[in-house]
């Protein structure tokens, strides 16, 4: 585990010691959008028009964060226009790399060791963490976007003249709704698996422990009323808080002692985990051995021996309620 400075790579676990043992999310610096022409989007610039073959995923089976962009990259009908390259799960000395013993498909693309040279091969001075997903430009040989969250917003909508799938799961309608229960959803879950996992004080991280199963108690009350977080419809928040939830029980409850109980214990919440998971094609974006091992055996500060848990023995196949109340 590292970051690059200057393009240089250093060997460095995350810094909380100028945050009383709190764990701090650094932002995504590369902010650019594919758009259907090629105008600039939100943020960024210019030039990156929706093409086949175009745009090469660099991904981990292990990161919830680059989860959404497989399941988008799935669910609106992208994968023979976008290629994909899997790193290995172990994150070591040297970051993510393409080490297949695990089970990376190699850099499929560009034949690279390690993901930190496909950063410095779009800015060789580049200083920040090395991160997954990574959306890559073949034809300009340069790197679009390494923020998920934009990058499901592009896979959402821009390529619909290409595919012809126009499901959308950020309807306008819903958009200043959905930004929103994004937003508790990215602080108190998301990314409060990792506030609580990382922390190194013991208040650092009963706060998170406090926030994240607060949250999940209201979310639960919520999926009690509705099927889905919007209601009826199925949009972008239920696929961004679905990563996560299908690592809660396997890795967070105990790698992250979020351990007040299991995912499995609450009643809506489980089934909703099941009914996303059971979605066409989902199930096939989800590998719990790269989840498992990514964690347990890369972490060896929060788990020294490298000992892979076994379990949990837990049925996400078998069958759920959701649908039938309402
Ligand atoms: N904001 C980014 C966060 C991505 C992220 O933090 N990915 C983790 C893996 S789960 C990573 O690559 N971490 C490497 C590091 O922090 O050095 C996104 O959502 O795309």
């Amino acid at each position: 585990m590292g970051l690059l400075v200057s393009g240089q790579w250093h060997d460095q676990w995350y810094d909380t010691d100028t945050s009383d043992g709190a764990f701090k999310r650094e932002s995504a610096q590369l902010r650019n959008w594919v758009t259907p022409d090629g105008q600039p989007g939100p943020t960024g610039e210019g030039g990156f028009k929706a093409e086949s073959d175009r745009y090469h995923l660099y991904v981990s089976l292990a990161c919830p964060w680059a989860h959404r962009t497989l399941i988008f990259r799935k669910l609106k009908e992208l994968e023979p226009h976008i290629s994909v390259s899997i790193v290995s799960p172990d994150m070591l000395e040297k970051g993510w790399s393409f080490k297949t013993e695990e089970g990376s498909t190699g850099d499929t693309l560009q034949g690279f060791d390690y993901l930190h040279q496909v950063y410095t091969a779009n800015k060789p001075d580049y200083t920040g963490r090395v991160t997954v997903p990574v959306l890559w430009d073949k034809q300009q040989g340069r790197i679009v976007s390494n923020e998920s969250a934009e990058i499901i917003r592009m896979f959402n909508s821009a390529f619909n003249g290409l595919t012809g799938n126009t499901d959308d799961y950020y309807p306008e309608n819903l958009a200043t709704e959905i930004d929103s229960v994004n937003e508790w959803i990215y602080d108190s879950i998301n990314n409060g698996v990792y506030r609580s996992g990382f922390a190194t004080t013991q208040s650092a991280y009963e706060e998170a422990y406090n926030e994240i199963f607060k949250s999940l108690d209201q979310l639960e009350d919520r999926l009690s009323q509705q099927r889905y977080l919007m209601g009826e419809t199925l949009t972008e928040a239920d696929w961004r808080l679905f990563t996560t939830l299908i690592r809660f029980d396997a890795v967070y409850h105990g790698h992250f002692k979020c351990n007040r109980q299991r995912l499995e214990d609450f009643p809506n919440i489980s089934q909703y985990v099941r009914e996303l998971y059971q979605w066409p094609g989902v199930a096939e974006t989800v590998d719990f051995h790269h989840i498992k091992r990514h964690y347990y055996f890369s972490h060896t500060m929060i788990n020294p021996t490298r000992i892979v848990p076994v379990g949990p023995v837990i049925d996400y196949n078998r069958p759920h309620e959701r649908g039938r109340l309402s």
